[in-house]
């Protein structure tokens, strides 16, 4: 399924009125409908039930008038609060406002103090609330009339359906300046928005139905939108069937470059994680001090060992030749879990890695040799794929942390195309960024998943699917499994699941995905 821009919906809005004689009042009729639907499994059933609806003058607000008569035709009684100025009300939403006048709905326009207690009382008795103040339209800082009733409706303690968006989250990025509606259930209008994806945005969603309320269906596919979400219907496209004649050397030999002194763990769990993918053949690489002790630690992963310098660190020319001579046999390279910062081990890294000829994923350390030199990256054989946390992603790009959250999307989008990358940026929504501006979420995951080793299991999951799907699609595939795992993983351990439980449900996560396949 796409995800829209606030500007695209606008398009599609406009495109379904121009050229298929779709008015707005229509689709708000649909939407209204359907919202009205949603609030009646919220609240399991509404009939005989007391909702309160908090409307806007915009189209959010005109789709919160067309639901009140629903859910009032549905045998509930129904509190309306005006959030915006009746005078302004949009053309559809004024269509609206005139049959729900006829009514006689009890509506308030909290001009005075007595329509704010009645608010209060209102939203402490009431079975449900319906939030459709602001939507896509939202910018900039909210109104103080908004921002109290928001405050009022996130103090009360029924449950709360927002039409689109939470009032308060902003649709193309998912900030929130002050507050925003914390909903149980969010009914997405045509399409999901970014803000309902990245935090904190994603925080006030809850529970995300999308509806397309009868927006033709080839303009919520049109090719314009790049954003997409990595959801299971996408994700059973991407792995195709083993034929029986497979052998070892044929579902991908791997090649990962990882580990140093007291950082043996991250190599170990990268590459474990690329044969739990499935990957044929996988062997580590190590400075050779620790051989021994990964040697020790893994049996279906061979092992060698490459020459360090003196102090044991893994850099120079003897270094340099080895990897390049193994790199040969291996259809895929891996590098960076565990690798450690010295000056000769990133200096190491960039030489390797304009060196090889082979699809390179690159992971943790081996992303933070590029830091000062991002250009660097277009110097590659092929385009790498790079797993970065958002603050190596910052650190790569020379900017902090909230900078790159400010406008996460747009920013990582512009460096896939600028260097011309696959990023895989790890967050509460990871997010996978193409050169040519396709970018792809995943929902599957959870809170669980923020320990260390994780992002080691999930550069091995990539790069252990490399010859099993298209290389393309390798990072999109291991992103989807990855979540999986880490939603089963956390099903039976809650949140002490530790990166280990996450590789361990992989092989069940790719059985899930396949048996979905048969349906
Ligand atoms: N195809 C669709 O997706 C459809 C969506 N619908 C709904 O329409 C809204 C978008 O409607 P729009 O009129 O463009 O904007 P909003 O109603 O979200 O907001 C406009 C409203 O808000 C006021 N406002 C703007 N900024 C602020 C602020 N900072 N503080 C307070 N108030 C603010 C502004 O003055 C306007 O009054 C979409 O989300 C869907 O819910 C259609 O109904 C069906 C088709
Ligand atoms: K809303």
């Amino acid at each position: 399924m796409k995800v829209s821009l606030r500007k695209e919906m606008q398009e599609i809005d406009k495109v379904s009125f121009e050229q298929y004689g779709l008015p707005a009042v229509l689709l708000m009729e649909n939407a209204g409908h359907r919202v009205a639907e949603a609030m009646d499994s919220l609240v399991k059933g509404v009939a005989g039930k007391t909702i309160c609806v908090l409307a806007g003058s915009g189209n959010n607000g005109g789709d919160a008038l067309c639901a009140a008569r629903h859910i009032q035709n549905m045998g509930a009684k129904v509190k309306l609060f005006l959030a915006g100025d009746s005078t302004h009300f949009s053309e559809a939403a004024k269509v609206m406002y005139r049959a729900l006048t006829a009514m006689q709905i009890e509506t308030n326009s909290l001009d005075s103090d007595r329509d704010w207690d009645r608010l209060h009382f209102a939203l402490k008795f009431a079975d449900g609330a319906l939030d459709g103040m602001l939507g896509t339209g939202f910018e900039g800082e909210l109104r103080k009339k908004n921002l109290r009733i928001i405050e009022e409706v996130n103090n009360a303690s029924c449950p709360v359906l927002a039409i689109d968006i939470p009032s308060g989250v902003e649709a193309d990025t998912g900030k929130i300046s002050t507050v925003a509606v914390k909903a149980d259930m969010t009914l997405a209008l045509g399409l999901p928005k970014i803000g309902h994806l990245l935090s904190p945005g994603a925080d006030m969603t809850g529970e995300l139905l999308v509806d397309d309320i009868g927006i033709p269906r080839e303009l919520l596919e049109g090719s314009q939108i790049k954003q997409n979400l990595l959801d299971d219907g996408v994700a059973m496209e991407l792995l195709p069937a083993r034929s029986r004649s497979v052998h070892k050397g044929t579902c991908g030999r791997i090649l990962v470059v990882a580990g140093s002194r007291g950082m043996t763990g991250a190599a170990v769990l990268a590459a474990s994680a690329a044969l739990r993918a499935g990957a044929g053949l996988v062997t580590l690489a190590v400075p050779q001090s620790v051989h021994a002790i990964v040697e020790s630690k893994l049996t279906e992963v061979m092992t060698t060992p490459v020459p360090e310098t003196e102090d044991g660190i893994l850099g120079g020319e003897a270094a340099l030749s080895c990897l390049l001579s193994l790199a040969e046999a291996y259809d895929a390279v891996l590098i960076g879990p565990g690798l450690g910062r010295a000056d000769r081990t990133q200096e190491l890294v960039r030489i390797f890695a304009a060196k090889v000829n082979k699809p390179l994923i690159m992971d943790a350390d081996a992303i933070f040799a590029f830091q000062r030199q991002p250009d660097d990256l277009c110097k590659m054989q092929q385009v790498p794929v790079l797993t970065p946390h958002l603050g190596e992603m910052a650190g790569l790009l020379g900017v902090t942390v909230p900078e790159l959250r400010e406008s996460l999307v747009p920013i990582v989008r512009e460096a896939a195309a600028e260097y011309q990358c696959v990023f895989v940026v790890k967050s509460e929504c990871t997010m996978i960024a193409y050169p040519d501006g396709d970018v792809f979420f995943t929902t599957k995951g959870n809170s669980g998943m923020a320990t260390a080793g994780c992002g080691d299991v999930l550069a091995g999951t990539v790069a252990g699917l490399m010859m099993q799907t298209e290389s393309a699609l390798a990072p999109m595939l291991g992103v989807y499994l990855h979540g999986l795992a880490g939603d089963l993983a956390y099903a039976e351990k809650g949140e002490g699941l530790i990166a280990s439980d996450i590789r361990e449900k992989l092989p069940e996560a790719r059985q899930l995905l396949r048996k979905n396949q048969q349906i």
